[in-house]
C-alpha cells in the first residue's frame, strides 16, 4: 500500500509504516502526479483535495489530520465512491486555550474586568461548545447562536443579531461553508461589521473567510473603540497586511496547534483507516505523546483569583508570542511573507493542553476551586 502523506503531519511512522510505504510530500505540493499509485492520502488544511486532484488516481482513501473539511470536496468523494474522515475535535482545547490568551491580552490592554462583560459564542460545537463551558463555568455571562444546533434541539440560544446587539466579546467558531443554504462565507460582512457595539473584542480562529477581510480592516480604521484578534485569513499563507498591524493580535492560524492536538488528529485518523480496512487499531496515541512538560502550580487560597486565572492560563500558552513571531515575518516580498507564514506553522514550538497542568491550592478557597474546574487543569492534593 502507498500512503502519501504531507510532510507536516506528526507521527507518520509510528502510526502508518505498518500499512506498506509512507511518501511525505509538503502539502502545498501535493499534485495528481504525486497520488499516481497512491491508495491512501493524508493531509493537513493546506491540500484542496478535489475532483481535479483525485480523479484517475487509485486514492480510495483520503484522511485529514485536522477538525476543518472546507478543503475537502466532500460531494465529489460521495460520487466517486472515496471513503474519507476527518478529526472531529482534536485540537478544540487548543483553541479554548487561544481564547482565553487573547481574552487575558485584551482585558490587559483595554484595563477591563473580564467578569463584567458579555460573551457571543458563534458556533457551539467542538471548539465552541468547550469554550461556552469554561466560560460559565467562571461564572462570566455568555449568548451562544447555532442556528443548526437550534433547529435541533431545545436550548438557549441566541441569535447572531442578538449577539451582536448585547456582547461585549464575540468569537466565532463556524466550520466555513462556501455557499448554499448555512453558508457562513462572510458571515460578518460590511453590515454586520458596522453595527458591532462601541467596544466589542472580535476574536476569529475559524475560518478566515468567515469574517470579510476588506471590511474588517475598513472598519477597525474607522472606528478605534473595535479589537479584533485573528488567527485566520482570507487567502492564508497571504495575510493582509493592514488588516493584521490593526489586529491587537495576529497569529498563523496555529489556534489549534497545540502538540496534543495534533498528535491527536493523527491518532484519529489512524483509527478511521483501520476502520476503513477492517483492521483493528492496535496503536495508542497515550504510548506515543510525551509527558507534559508543564510545572505544577501552587496557590494560596489568598490568592486573587484574577491574578490566578491569568497566571494558570499563560502557564499553559501566551499567544503573545505567536503574534510577536507573526508580525516580525510580515516584512519583504509577498512571496516571503507566504513562505515565512508556512515556516512558523512547520516550525511550531512544543504546546501542551491544560489537563496537563497540576494545580494545588492551598487551603479553602472555593472561587480558586471553581477556576480550576472551570478551566479543566488537574487539582492535586496539597
Ligand atoms: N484556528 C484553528 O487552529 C482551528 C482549529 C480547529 C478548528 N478550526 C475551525 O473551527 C471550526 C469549528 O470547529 P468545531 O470543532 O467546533 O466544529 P464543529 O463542527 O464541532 O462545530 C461547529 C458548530 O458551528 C455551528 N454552525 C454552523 N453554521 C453556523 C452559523 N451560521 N452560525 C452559528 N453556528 C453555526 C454548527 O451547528 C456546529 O455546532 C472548524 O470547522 C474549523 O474550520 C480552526
Ligand atoms: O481545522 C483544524 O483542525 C485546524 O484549523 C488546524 O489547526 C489546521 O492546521 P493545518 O492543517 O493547517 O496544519
Amino acid at each position: 500500500m502507498l500512503i502519501v502523506a504531507d510532510e507536516n503531519i506528526p507521527l507518520l511512522d509510528a502510526f502508518f509504516e505498518g500499512f506498506g510505504e509512507v511518501r511525505r510530500v509538503p502539502g502545498r505540493a501535493i499534485d495528481r502526479a504525486a497520488l499516481e499509485q497512491a491508495d491512501v492520502l493524508l493531509v493537513r488544511s493546506v491540500t484542496n483535495v478535489n475532483r481535479a486532484l483525485l480523479e484517475g488516481t487509485p486514492v480510495r482513501f483520503v484522511g485529514t489530520c485536522t477538525i476543518g473539511t472546507d478543503h475537502l470536496d466532500l460531494d465529489y468523494f460521495q460520487k466517486a465512491g472515496i471513503q474519507w474522515s476527518s478529526a472531529p475535535g482534536c485540537n478544540a482545547r487548543g483553541v479554548v486555550d487561544y481564547v482565553l490568551g487573547s481574552l487575558l491580552t485584551l482585558a490587559e490592554i483595554e484595563g477591563a474586568d473580564l467578569t463584567q462583560r458579555t460573551y457571543g459564542i458563534v458556533g457551539a460545537g467542538e471548539v465552541g461548545g468547550r469554550l461556552v463551558k469554561v466560560l460559565k463555568g467562571l461564572g462570566w455571562k455568555v449568548l451562544v447562536c447555532d442556528p443548526p444546533r437550534q433547529a435541533a434541539e431545545d436550548g438557549d440560544y441566541a441569535s447572531l443579531d442578538q449577539i451582536i446587539e448585547h456582547c461585549d466579546v464575540i468569537s466565532l467558531h463556524t466550520p466555513l461553508k462556501k455557499s448554499g443554504s448555512g453558508s457562513t462565507w462572510h458571515l460578518l460582512d460590511r453590515q454586520r461589521l458596522a453595527q458591532l457595539k462601541p467596544g466589542t473584542w472580535l476574536i476569529n480562529a475559524s475560518r478566515g473567510p468567515v469574517v470579510d477581510n476588506a471590511a474588517l480592516r475598513e472598519v477597525l480604521l474607522a472606528r478605534e473603540d473595535l479589537q479584533a484578534v485573528l488567527d485566520v485569513w482570507e487567502g492564508e499563507p497571504q495575510v493582509d497586511v493592514a488588516l493584521a498591524e490593526l489586529c491587537v493580535l495576529a497569529t498563523p492560524h496555529i489556534a489549534g496547534y497545540s502538540l496534543d492536538g495534533k498528535q491527536r488528529g493523527t491518532a484519529q485518523i489512524y483509527q478511521a483507516l483501520c476502520a476503513h480496512l477492517g483492521q483493528p487499531a492496535n496503536i495508542q496515541l497515550r504510548d506515543l505523546l510525551p509527558e507534559p512538560w508543564l510545572a505544577g502550580v501552587n496557590l494560596n487560597a489568598s490568592t486573587d483569583p484574577a491574578w490566578a486565572l491569568a497566571m494558570l492560563c499563560r502557564s499553559v500558552y501566551d499567544p503573545r508570542r505567536d503574534d510577536a513571531d507573526f508580525r516580525r515575518s510580515l516584512v519583504g516580498t509577498v512571496e516571503e511573507q507566504r513562505k515565512a507564514f508556512d515556516l512558523l506553522r512547520k516550525h511550531y514550538p512544543e504546546r501542551r493542553e491544560i489537563d496537563g497542568l497540576q494545580v494545588r491550592i492551598h487551603g479553602e478557597s472555593a472561587a480558586l476551586h471553581a477556576i480550576v474546574n472551570a478551566l479543566g487543569a488537574t487539582p492535586s492534593p496539597w
